[in-house]
């Protein structure tokens, strides 16, 4: 009785955290709340099992008991006892096969319910890490990301699913082996309980330890994970320099680092279990002794001495199960605490939410009204103060300036990738904040200067731009290819479109990868403003023929360095100070003999001789 009270009080602590547990990793995803149901069924399931075959391995050493009596009954006849022993024995051998195979179900009930979590665990990790606002990813380092979601998951997933089945076994089993030893000698099962205290207490201090020292592992593995991965990704940048051997020792630092904090978690798992098989062996002893002196004062019979040595024996690798259940319990939620802060993380920006306007609608007017900005990460150096910028539809703005002058951040803005700390932006006189930013973000293309692929085939780096990319056919593929005057060196590779692009594929140049990006900007439907990024690194005709094209009949904002783009816009405005300084178009900002625009031009040595001298 008092053994299965506390492991149905155990079990239902255990479901009630599970369950609160996964509400709290389910709330992100509807696929999650789905399956909740599903998962809590297999995990009362295996319980259940877990139930049966502890019943099974603690009435065992009862029943072996009531073997050891019979054998040595010396009162009945030969016959009789061989009767007795045959049929005790084939009871036993079916109740043990029936046990086995509980054991085998609960086992694998666990292990599925426990991957299943990982698995939803790594899934609502990674949906909420992609729902951040960029100013998040400007803070956090992706290597650290990278281990919360690898190296974190794992650990916190191993420690549910190892040790939930593994401690609800030990609970079963510790609680029916104190009750059985408390049915067949009360006093001795006094006399044997005196260990467990000082043993809890021993588990607990050690746990807390453990727990702390996992956090300090994970942090500093993610350390080590990020400098690898920056290293390894600029791997051309680090042997132009020449730096690979102190980038290894860098990393082995790192490494050594995370070892130093194996070895400290070393010598306390070392300690706690030299203790506990020390006091496991201890209570061995004790039950002899004192078994012993009772026999002997016919207080007990063999086989109730051998019974109770079995459970003694039972409950010591119970109590031990418990005490290492603790310890990795521990250690998976202190892996486990950056996990749950990064997933009950709110983004600052919301990513699907506001007015989206009618299909058709967007005109794209573009103006920028008394914005102030400074990047979060370094607010007491604000890119804009009080910039205002007028791009009316339909018309291409070319933005310039010297280098970190914010060419970039009022791109950046626009896409609403950040928000302005003071004034408004708007499209069409709507204040973007207003508007449903992946909505927004779907009717604004954007060719940046050095575009970055995926590792896939090049169709699904061009369907990428689609807004809804299963209807997008071949042939608007193609015909973006065409356009964006890719088409023709696609085809040249042996596997044409289906080419794996990236890192394990075909390397591209500059220009290939611009007119893939610009064939990729030209399948978002309904872009009524371009946002294109000078591409004055590849000067390429092929790429501005392609740029050309795809600007037409849209809003431009370019960041431009080259003459031609220059020439070819409406309008120019100048950055510089923190606002635009000189706005207009380029013949007039030349004719400026001190305007700004002018000593840029001069400076970048854009103008050419006969330029000056006409100016002159
Ligand atoms: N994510 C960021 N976090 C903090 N500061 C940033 C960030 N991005 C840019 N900055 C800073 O903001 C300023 C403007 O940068 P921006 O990249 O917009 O300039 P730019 O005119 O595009 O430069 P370039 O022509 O060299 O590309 C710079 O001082 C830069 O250091």
């Amino acid at each position: 009785c008092t053994a299965g009270c506390i492991f149905v009080l155990f079990s239902l602590c255990v479901l009630y955290v599970g369950n609160r547990s996964y509400c709290k990793l389910g709330s992100n995803s509807l696929y999650a709340q789905a399956h909740l149901a599903n998962k809590i069924n297999s995990f009362l399931t295996a319980v259940g099992f877990l139930t049966f075959s502890s019943a099974v391995t603690m009435s065992a050493p009862f029943f072996l008991g009531k073997v050891i009596d019979i054998i040595y009954n010396t009162g009945t006849d030969t016959e009789t006892m061989a009767t007795s022993l045959t049929s005790l024995c084939i009871m036993l051998t079916g109740v043990f096969l029936c046990g086995g195979a509980a054991n085998a179900a609960r086992v694998y009930l666990m292990q599925i319910s426990g991957d299943q979590i990982i698995r939803n665990l790594r899934a609502t990790l990674f949906s909420s890490i992609l729902r951040q606002e960029v100013a998040f990813f400007d803070r956090t380092r992706t290597g650290e990301l990278i281990n919360r979601l690898s190296s974190d998951t794992a650990r916190v997933g191993s420690s549910v699913t190892d040790n939930v089945s593994d401690g609800l076994r030990a609970v079963a089993q510790a609680g029916a082996g104190v009750s059985m030893m408390l049915y067949v000698s009360p006093s001795l099962t006094g006399f044997v309980l005196l260990i467990v205290p000082p043993m809890a207490v021993l588990a607990i201090v050690c746990g807390r330890y453990l727990r702390s020292l996992s956090k300090r592992t994970q942090d500093t593995l993610a350390e080590a994970t990020q400098l690898a991965e920056e290293r390894i990704s600029n791997i051309r940048t680090v042997r132009a320099f020449g730096k690979e051997l102190s980038e290894v020792s860098a990393y082995a630092q790192k490494a050594d680092e995370v070892l130093n904090l194996a070895r400290q978690e070393a010598v306390i798992r070392a300690g706690f279990f030299g203790v506990t098989g020390l006091s496991g062996n201890i209570m061995i002893l004790s039950v002899l002794y004192k078994g012993g002196l009772l026999m002997a004062n016919q207080h007990l019979t063999m086989g109730e001495l051998s019974s109770f040595l079995m459970y003694t024996f039972w409950v010591g690798i119970s109590i031990a199960g418990l005490s290492s259940f603790y310890s990795e319990l521990m250690k998976g939620l202190g892996a486990g605490a950056r996990l749950w802060e990064l997933l009950d993380r709110k983004p600052e920006l919301p990513l699907n939410e506001g007015i989206v306007l009618p299909p058709g609608q967007l005109k794209g007017q573009l103006e920028f009204c008394d914005v102030t900005f400074a990047y979060p990460s370094r607010k007491e150096a604000p890119v804009f103060e009080n910039l205002s910028l007028l791009v009316p539809a339909g018309s291409v703005m070319a933005v310039v300036g010297a280098s970190g002058s914010g060419k970039s951040t009022l791109v950046s803005l626009l896409l609403r990738l950040y928000d302005p700390d003071a004034g408004v932006i708007t499209i069409d006189g709507h204040d973007v904040r207003d508007l449903n930013p992946c909505w927004l973000r779907s009717h604004i293309g954007t060719v940046s200067q050095e575009p970055v692929l995926f590792s896939c085939s090049i169709r699904e780096n061009i369907t990428y731009g689609a807004v809804d990319p299963d209807s997008v056919t071949t042939e608007d593929i193609y015909r973006a290819a065409q356009v964006a005057n890719a088409y023709d060196f696609i085809q040249a590779f042996p596997k044409g479109f289906d080419t794996v692009v990236g890192e394990k594929g075909v390397l591209l140049s500059g220009g290939q990868k611009q007119r893939i990006a610009i064939a990729r900007a030209l399948l978002k439907v309904n872009t009524a403003v371009s946002l294109l990024s000078a591409l004055d690194a590849e000067n390429e005709f092929l790429v501005q023929e392609a740029l050309e094209r795809l600007m037409e009949g849209r809003t431009v904002v370019i960041i431009a360095h080259r003459l031609s783009t220059i020439q070819n816009a409406n309008a120019v405005a100048v950055l510089d100070q923190r606002r635009i300084a000189e706005c207009g178009q380029h013949t007039q900002l030349l004719s400026n003999r001190h305007g700004l625009f002018r000593k840029l031009m001069e400076k970048q040595a854009f103008l050419h001789e006969e330029q000056k001298q006409a100016l002159r």
